[in-house]
């Protein structure tokens, strides 16, 4: 898959600090499929210290494990339904109801982490998505997110 799960959010839906691609002041986070699992690649800029050199803000690291479980909501619940993002009717949106993150490590700036997505179950309009967050394969952070899926 070469398009973004965020490529496929409606323009009036893309203005999103963390992923909205019409958002140029955002960081623009990019969500990937990876088999039954998600993926997204990210290198957090040194602007955003935590304070302690060469480590990451809590917030930041938090903000890219949101967008990419409502992302990673998404694609499950679409393909849930037994079809692909970007086939056949507007893809679902979901927003953030509950994230729960656990700080393991500190996350390096200035090195590619990944943030991975895992569904753990899917129920009516929730969906609970088990999210990690690594550098140089050492998890920094965890994550649990309640995605709802938007009343239109
Ligand atoms: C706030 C939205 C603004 C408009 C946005 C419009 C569309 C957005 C669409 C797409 C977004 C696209 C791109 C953005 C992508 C990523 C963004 C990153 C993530 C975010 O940054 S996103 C912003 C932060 N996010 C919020 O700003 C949410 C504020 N919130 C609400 O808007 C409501 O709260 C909502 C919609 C969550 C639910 O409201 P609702 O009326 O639709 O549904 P209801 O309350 O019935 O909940 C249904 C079932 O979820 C259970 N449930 C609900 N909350 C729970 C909780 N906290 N813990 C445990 N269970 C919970 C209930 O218990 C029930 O469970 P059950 O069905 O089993 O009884």
């Amino acid at each position: 898959m070469t398009r973004a799960i965020q490529d496929y959010y409606p323009e009036r839906f893309s203005h999103c600090f963390g992923c909205g691609r019409n958002n140029p002041h955002g960081h623009q986070l990019k969500s990937y499929w990876k088999g039954d699992e998600t993926i997204a690649r990210f290198t957090i800029a040194p602007m955003y210290s935590g304070g302690v050199p060469g480590n990451a803000y809590g917030g930041m690291v938090a903000s890219l494990i949101d967008c990419h479980g409502t992302a990673s909501a998404a694609a499950f619940a679409c393909r849930a339904q037994g079809h692909e993002l970007g086939e056949g009717a507007e893809p679902v949106r979901f927003v953030t109801a509950s994230l729960t993150i656990d700080y393991l490590r500190p996350t390096p700036v200035g090195k590619e982490v990944t943030i991975t997505g895992r569904l753990m179950s899917l129920e009516g309009r929730k969906v609970r998505v088990a999210l990690a967050l690594a550098a140089g394969g050492t998890v920094c952070a965890r994550g649990e997110m309640l995605a709802v899926q938007f009343r239109e």
